[in-house]
């Protein structure tokens, strides 16, 4: 088997090789190469990028066996995650490898703004020894405006309060206590504006934030103000700070970001009193390793199949671990209620039941898909393309949530309709310290059979001796009956029987235990890891 190709479109740590592990076949391209990138996508399941590689539809399209883009770093402008959505290609990305190196390199903007340090670096090294024209200002007792209290902004506020200066921030969507345990007061743009010496931008671009910086917001500012921006281009309208730079409305700027990535051409070039960074926030030793190392765990876990929690594509993200040791067992659960259909489903409920539900349990339902479709389809079933394999089929997919589970803590049940107009469904649970995955109801029949590799499920007319004739054969195919329950509703009625097996039965010997014991239903499930 050839191994699977991940595709490094541009400078990653080398760490990152390292965490991929030997398992897959690593090649480079330079993704800013266009031509060279489409003729490298075809033959690629994973590709890991930086934020210089532009993975639109195009290129997406020509990814014919893609199956996770993988962004080291935060930003997805360069992705189109809709059109990798829709292709069932996984976007992951990196969200917390570069947040520290984001947050001292703004503190690095602010503090050479204050004190002219890369000009007066350029001047010493000319040989000039200009003082005075380099006399600069303090941070101590300043007001310093942070716009945006996230991750970024949080670490920043954290880092500037050793400074003791008075620290206000912008941010619509904090809570003022959040604010005050940081030590920041909360304040309208406008107020951010005009009482700030120093400002730091720390949000996401977004319709509402591009331009969200303009002249009339530099109209209020003090001469005094300088302004970074180290988040993303396009929030400062470029042409407004400018006109005040030039027209010394206020003190100055440090970017590390733009509208145009390089800004060749840019009347920002050529401005005094600006300090410029190529796009250096994660551009730290430790940044890069972080975010490699993440994103090549994420590709490792997406080619196998497996949940990827920093997947921004598929729902589940960040998931609580008390949801997640239902994962394996609801993707077991999914292959026991595939392999007891015998018409085609047409419509799914996942039930999840007991105080389990008082987390984000959906991705229970994309595991459930993920087991249904595991044995049923020939591409390989992920996180991502389980619902889409769904929806293609025209099968209605409900997430059903219950606080209260009467026998179980917390109880798992897959319930599907058939075509043939019958109803079937398995329910599993978690049980005792080692957490021992069961199945402990089938069709409406109660049992207890710990989750195996091999089952064998079968209904019949309840009657004495039907256990014998069936563990005779069995035995007499060298077959090891690992466990067994047989459950009724009523005496004399319909019984099931969950046997657990220790291989898979023959060919031929399961027509011959139907026609021993003229069973209405006999199964076998091979559950696969
Ligand atoms: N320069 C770099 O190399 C570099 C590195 C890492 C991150 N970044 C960028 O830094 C920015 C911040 O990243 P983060 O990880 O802190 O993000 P985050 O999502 O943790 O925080 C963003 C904050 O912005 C706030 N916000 C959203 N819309 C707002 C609005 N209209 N007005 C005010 N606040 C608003 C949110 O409430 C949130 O608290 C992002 O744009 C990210 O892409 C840049
Ligand atoms: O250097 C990079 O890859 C971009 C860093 C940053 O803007 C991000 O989005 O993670």
């Amino acid at each position: 088997m050839p191994k699977p190709v991940v595709l490094i479109a541009e400078e990653l740590s080398p760490a990152t090789v390292d965490a991929l592990g030997p398992d897959f076949d690593i090649r480079n391209v330079d993704g800013t190469d266009r031509e060279a990138l489409l003729a490298a996508l075809p033959e690629a399941s994973a590709i890991l990028i930086r934020s210089a590689t532009h993975l639109d539809a195009e290129a997406i399209a020509a990814g014919t066996s893609l199956k996770v883009i993988a962004r080291a770093g935060v930003g997805l402008d360069n992705v189109d995650v809709k059109a990798a959505t829709e292709a069932g290609v996984m976007v992951v990305n990196a969200p917390t490898s570069n947040v520290v190196s984001a947050a001292e390199l703004a503190i690095g903007h602010l503090l050479s703004l204050a004190r002219f340090i890369p000009d007066a670096n350029r001047s010493a090294k000319a040989g000039e020894w200009k003082r005075s024209a380099f006399t600069g200002t303090e941070l101590f007792e300043k007001t310093i405006g942070i716009i945006g209290l996230g991750r970024i902004g949080t670490l920043v506020a954290q880092r500037l309060a050793g400074f003791d200066a008075a620290i206000i921030a912008y941010d619509p969507y904090v809570t003022p206590t959040r604010a005050q345990q940081l030590g920041v007061q909360l304040a309208s743009l406008d107020e951010v504006m005009e009482r700030s010496d120093f400002i730091t931008i720390h949000i996401p671009r977004t319709v509402e934030t591009t331009g969200m910086i303009g002249a009339a917001q530099f109209a209020k500012a003090r001469p005094s103000l300088r302004i970074v921006n180290c988040s993303r281009g396009g929030i400062i309208d470029e042409d407004a700070l400018v006109d005040a730079i030039r027209s010394k409305r206020i003190a100055g700027a440090g970017l590390d970001v733009f509208v145009n990535e390089p800004p060749t051409g840019s009347a920002l070039l050529g401005l005094d009193n600006i300090i410029l960074t190529p796009h250096l926030g994660a551009s730290t030793a430790e940044a890069q390793e972080k975010a490699g190392v993440a994103v090549a765990r994420s590709v490792r876990l997406a080619l196998d199949g497996e949940l990827v929690p920093d997947a921004v594509n598929v729902a589940g993200g960040v998931i609580d671990p008390t949801v997640r040791p239902g994962i394996p067992l609801m993707e077991k659960l999914g292959q026991v209620f595939s392999g007891l259909a015998d018409s085609p489903v047409t419509s799914i409920d996942v039930e999840v039941r007991g105080e389990i539900v008082e987390f984000d349990v959906n991705v229970l339902k994309l595991a459930a898909l993920k087991g249904y479709f595991t044995n049923i389809v020939s591409e390989s079933v992920s996180y991502v393309n389980a619902p889409l394999l769904a929806e293609q089929r025209g099968i209605p997919v409900r997430l059903v949530k219950e606080p209260v589970s009467d026998e179980y803590r917390n109880l798992l049940t897959i319930r599907g309709g058939l075509a043939d107009g019958m109803e079937i469904s398995v329910s599993g649970t978690l049980t005792g310290t080692k957490q021992v995955e069961k199945i402990v109801e089938i069709n409406g029949y109660d049992v207890e059979v710990p989750v195996a590799d091999h089952l064998i499920v079968m209904v019949y007319t309840d009657r004495p001796g039907i256990v014998a004739i069936f563990g005779s054969e069995f035995g007499d195919a060298g077959i090891n009956i690992a466990g067994m329950q047989v459950s009724r509703k009523v005496a004399g009625g319909q019984a099931l029987s969950v046997l657990t097996v220790d291989s898979p039965v023959p060919d031929g010997l399961l027509d011959k235990v139907r026609t021993a014991i003229d069973a209405e239903l006999l199964r076998e499930i091979d559950i696969t890891a």
